[in-house]
């Protein structure tokens, strides 16, 4: 296709501009900061071992591998695509502050630059245990507008927002194609990075994600901490046409939420990373700031659902930087009936061999 048939990011957003005269300048150049940070990324996970980038990273100081605020190992590509984000952004005079799964405390914008007013979150790298194996891993990120006071010091406090203050959202995917994905809260769309131009070129026009599926994902190692509406919805895939639900299901679990947010978004499915027992002092694994918010407001402008399973998870107002959440989303008539379930009496549980006595997915 030529190329003169397709725009750039930037000319989109100018074109969005001109449609909608109330987005300024400074979002554009804001969102194309972000765009560049994942193309120096893209490039560092393809270059991969050929750079020496596989592997943890060590802290030269004490020479063991380090671990961020979750207490997870940090690869060598978190770490570094933690830096690009911080670097191709800090200076622009858009942001008031940043944050990100890679760092403890929200970043101060340094006093050499501007600061403006919008907050960038960030998961610089989503999936990161797939690196080594040379799987889909990704780069989600949230931009807030900073309601605190302007040009002090960002605080903690002005980033827990509910997920449906985000101004944008999107994230980039570095697969076969690295692609970015965009929600500007009118639609959303894609595009594939021309590694020879070096921009990513709109290739997706308004995505939407189908209402009905027969594709789910889910960590099915974790079952018996699950919530009893979560086995029983398991229990009725598993137990295709012969089951209630009358029909055949097909399961697939990336380890990548990014990777699987994409496939979701391109054919459908649902995705749980449910709140369960395994460990009382994290309600869920995933980030509620910069995984389940940003990769939410996507699902949710392409026609999706996404909801803790309890109540509608952009409307959570969070708690802590890091907080964890259940998260529950994709085809929204699978959402919904997965909503139901939480809400129906247990009497209702489906009883399926898989979880009985002696089942393979023991109550
Ligand atoms: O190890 P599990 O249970 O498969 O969990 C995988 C999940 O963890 C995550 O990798 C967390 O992301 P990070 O790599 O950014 O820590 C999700 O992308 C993914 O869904
Ligand atoms: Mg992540
Ligand atoms: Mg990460």
């Amino acid at each position: 296709m030529p190329i003169t048939k397709r725009s750039t990011l930037t000319q989109y957003l100018i074109e969005e501009r001109r449609r909608y005269p109330g987005a300024d300048g400074e979002f554009n150049s804001l969102v194309l900061d972000v765009a560049l940070a994942c193309k120096a990324i893209s490039n560092a996970v393809a270059q991969g071992e050929l750079a020496g980038l596989h592997g943890d990273y060590v802290e030269a100081t004490t020479d063991t591998s380090s671990t961020n605020i979750q207490g997870e190992t940090q690869k060598k590509l978190d770490v570094l695509s933690n830096d690009y984000f911080i670097r191709t952004n800090e200076w622009s005079g858009t942001l008031a502050g940043m944050a990100s799964e890679e760092m403890e405390h929200p970043y101060q914008i340094p006093s050499q630059y501007p600061r403006g007013k919008y907050l960038l979150v960030f998961d610089p790298l989503d999936g990161s245990s797939n690196i080594d194996v040379n799987v889909s891993v990704g780069s989600i990120f949230s931009i807030l507008r900073c309601t605190g006071t302007q040009n002090a010091d960002v605080k903690e406090a002005d980033f827990l927002q509910p997920g449906s203050k985000q101004v944008a959202a999107g994230y980039a995917l570095y697969g076969p194609t690295t692609m970015l994905i965009l929600t500007v809260g009118r639609g959303v769309v894609g595009f594939t990075l021309d590694p020879v131009l070096g921009e990513f070129m709109l290739t997706h026009e308004d995505i939407q994600i189908p209402a009905d599926t027969q594709e789910f994902a889910i960590n099915a190692s974790n079952s018996r901490f699950w919530e009893p509406p979560i086995k029983r919805y398991i229990a009725e895939c598993l137990a295709g046409k012969t089951g209630p639900r009358e029909k055949e299901f097909n399961m697939r679990w990336i380890a990548s939420m990014v990777a699987e947010a994409h496939r979701i978004l391109i054919r459908g499915g649902v995705f749980m990373y449910p709140r369960d027992t395994k460990d009382p002092s994290k309600p869920g694994r995933l980030r509620l700031l910069y995984e389940a918010n940003p990769i939410g407001f996507i699902i949710e402008q392409a026609g999706g659902r996404v909801s803790t399973g309890h109540e509608a998870l952009l409307e959570v107002t969070p708690t802590s930087l890091h907080q964890r959440i259940g998260v529950v989303f994709g085809s929204a008539n699978e959402v919904r009936r997965i909503e139901s379930y939480h809400k129906a009496p247990r009497t209702e549980v489906f009883h399926s061999p898989l979880f009985g006595e002696r089942g393979l997915f023991r109550e």
